[in-house]
């Protein structure tokens, strides 16, 4: 695992090996090997899978080195495969605080590991970063990254290493804090810089001059008690000759920018991409995205960066997809933004002013703390495309982007929220009422989600082509010189697709939904291909009964494929069915009293109105000797899964509202029947 930046740069020398996580530094997830092609593509077969511990959403990008793989799992447990036949090496289990787990919004994932001088480094959930011996698997530093042990800081994102200082952000948007992004030495661990997304207490100086330039921005002093926001909990990109890193910023804490920043101001840098100096981490230009962001309209998403010849000059550009449904295409050099077209309809903004580079805002449609109306919102949180990798190959030209149709309700609330002490809870400021009333109004609302492949020309700004999917978080993409397309899909497929056309060239199934990117190497003159297989992340949990519409389980594995491979896919058991629920005691006010209750502190794990995506139980479906220790349950944590205690959320009259809440959703189960199931496309 000897990498250093130099190997890094001149990747294109050694195209067996996947050294960093978009391959080289300009992110763009091509690789150079044409072995499997599409002339024989179709031969392609499973060479060997690996089963991973824990069966919840996985998301990472494996690394490989010399013939040795290095990948991740739930949790952040790391894992080093021989990539010929993968036989574990070695594993390394963090041991992430389970107490913590419910302080990551969307499941706890992560997105993979950096490798750098014989050091594999990891982010772990509980916002740790860890310096791992290569060869033996055994910790050599850890640093805790979290600024305020007070905030509900995690890490998902996979850090990167530039100039020897790894560097990484992290998530919590979601839960009320400030966002940075943290370079330390890769030798020794030791901080050299930290570069704040978002002003901290206006009542201080700012630290630097890009929080002079941000402070401007921002109103009142709510930001302070509330966080902000402004997460880096994934992208990254590196610019060697620049020496620029360029820094994907996220959301705003809380979301209702009424209760953020008095409803004025653009909040920068929330929803920008800022490039700052790789050395120092000192500010050089940054592009907003999302000015004053007020949907979770992060642009933590992807960059890639590439040359394109753009009215007759070649140009060197960033490209970004950010959650708001605007593919950018800016001058990475200084941040002039060159063209910006909407990849999937949108209705929160009329199109991009290209004179200010500003999203002409639809306030009818969209701004809902303006006339306090409930307003369905499109694209929603998870974006027209979400951390999925996109893809671009140089040959065709095209960015291939894993996009999502979908909408969502977004409403005020009249009074200003109060910080909730409770650290295991979305505090976004406004209503729940993001989805429709009751279980059969999400049934209509899923059936107008759906994904796609869209291959897009960033020059003439439109799509190639497209391929349709049958929900959202379907996953990342890979481009190859055999000018194939290789992605995963949450219906549980693994696809090839011609470059040029999208013609679909070769299909198997995966026994689980893939969200992450697939990855190429090639080990003895022999090309593989990597998925990593496993269902989870935001969609199953939060959305957990529109994610059925994918037809999926959770079942974490490493997926490996060569030209004739022929090993068999191992496959989940079936789910149990669902034990008859005890009598309900409650009566319709009680019900309704833990409705709230879950909603707003169950849901973001078990799913709305109780219909879980399968990756944490579906509370409708309790065995009686958990209904009998319900409170226990509740109190006591499960602890082990990540469940935390909810012993200072809850008094034992909640707990009964709750508990009266889902046995009412267990006996609409039984009397409906799994509505869920047979919407499921598969
Ligand atoms: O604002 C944040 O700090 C933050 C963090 C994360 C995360 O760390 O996973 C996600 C998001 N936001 C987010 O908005 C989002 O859609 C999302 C999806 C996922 C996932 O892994 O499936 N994570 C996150
Ligand atoms: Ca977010």
């Amino acid at each position: 695992a000897d990498v250093d930046g130099k190997r890094i740069i001149a990747a294109d020398q050694e195209p067996g090996n996947w050294m960093t996580h978009g391959r080289t530094y300009d992110e763009q997830r091509y690789s150079p090997l044409e072995q499997i092609n599409q002339q024989n593509v179709d031969k392609l077969g499973l060479a060997w899978s690996y089963k991973l511990d824990i069966d919840r959403g996985v998301e990472a990008t494996p690394i490989v080195v010399d013939g040795v793989m290095y990948t991740t799992g739930p949790f952040s447990v790391v894992y080093a495969l021989d990539a010929r036949n993968g036989k574990l090496l070695w594993k390394y289990d963090p041991k992430s605080d389970r107490n913590r787990a419910g302080e990551a919004c969307c499941d706890a994932v992560n997105r993979g590991v950096a490798v750098w001088k014989g050091k594999v480094y990891v982010g772990v959930l509980d916002g740790r970063l860890e310096a791992i011996d290569a060869k033996t698997g055994q910790r050599v530093w850890s640093v805790d990254t979290r600024a305020d042990h007070n905030r509900s800081y995690t890490i998902t994102g996979a850090p990167r290493v530039v100039n020897g200082k790894v560097v990484i952000g992290n998530g919590g948007a979601e839960f009320g804090v400030r966002g940075y992004v943290t370079a330390y030495d890769a030798e020794s661990g030791k901080q050299a810089w930290r570069f704040y997304t978002v002003p901290g207490d206006p009542k201080l100086p700012p630290e630097d001059k890009a929080m002079e330039i941000a402070a401007k921005t921002w109103h009142g002093d709510a930001f302070a008690e509330q966080g902000g926001g402004g997460t880096a909990w994934d992208s990254f990109a590196f610019d060697p000759e620049l020496n620029l890193l360029y820094i994907g910023v996220g959301n705003g804490s809380l979301w209702d920018p009424k209760w953020r920043s008095e409803a004025k101001g653009d909040n920068l840098f929330l929803s920008s991409i800022v490039a700052i100096d790789a050395d120092t981490g000192e500010y050089a230009w940054h592009y907003q995205t999302t000015p004053g962001d007020a949907w979770d309209f992060t642009a933590t998403q992807h960059m890639i960066l590439a040359e394109l010849e753009i009215d007759g000059k070649v140009r060197k550009v960033l490209m970004q997809a950010p959650k708001n449904g605007f593919f950018y295409v800016i001058d990475r050099a200084t941040g002039e933004l060159l063209s910006a077209e909407n990849i999937v309809p949108v209705n929160w903004a009329k199109g991009i002013d290209m004179k200010t580079g500003r999203p002409i805002v639809d306030d009818e449609a969209a701004a809902y703390w303006k006339d306090g109306k409930r307003k369905l919102v499109t694209p929603a949180f998870w974006g027209a495309h979400d951390w999925h990798p996109m893809s671009y190959n140089p040959k065709t030209g095209l960015v291939y982007i894993p996009a999502h149709i979908m909408s969502a309700y977004y409403e005020h609330i009249p009074e200003a929220p109060t910080r909730n002490p409770f650290k295991s809870m979305y505090q976004l400021g406004l209503r729940t009422g993001m989805m429709p009333e009751g279980p059969d109004g999400l049934l209509e609302m899923a059936k107008t989600w759906s994904g796609k492949l869209i291959a897009w020309d960033p020059v003439k700004q439109k799509a190639a082509w497209e391929v349709p999917y049958i929900t959202i978080f379907n996953g990342g993409t890979l481009s190859t010189a055999g000018n194939l397309v290789f992605e995963g899909s949450a219906d549980g497929r693994v696809i090839a697709y011609a470059a040029e056309d999208g013609k679909k060239l070769w299909e198997q199934p995966a026994a689980s939904g893939v969200m992450a990117a697939p990855i190429t190497y090639s080990v003895d003159g022999e090309q593989y291909v990597t998925f990593m297989a496993g269902w989870g992340g935001a969609f199953s949990t939060f959305a957990g009964a529109l994610s059925l519409r994918a037809g999926v389980q959770p079942y974490a594995q490493v997926l490996t494929y060569k030209l004739g491979g022929t090993a068999k896919l191992q496959e989940p058991a079936p789910p149990a069915d669902a034990p008859k629920p005890p009598a309900l005691t409650g009566d319709a006010a009680t019900v309704e009293a833990g409705g709230k209750l879950y909603d707003s502190y169950c849901s973001q794990c078990h799913g709305i109105h109780a219909v879980s995506g399968g990756v944490l139980p579906d509370l409708r479906k309790m065995a009686p000797e958990q209904h009998q220790m319900f409170l226990g349950i509740l109190y006591g944590g499960r602890v082990p899964d990540g469940m935390p205690s909810f012993a200072e959320a809850f008094d034992a009259k909640q707990v009964d509202q709750i508990h009266q809440y889902l046995i009412k959703r267990a006996h609409d189960l039984q009397e409906e029947g799994d509505a869920w199931k047979k919407f499921s496309a598969n």
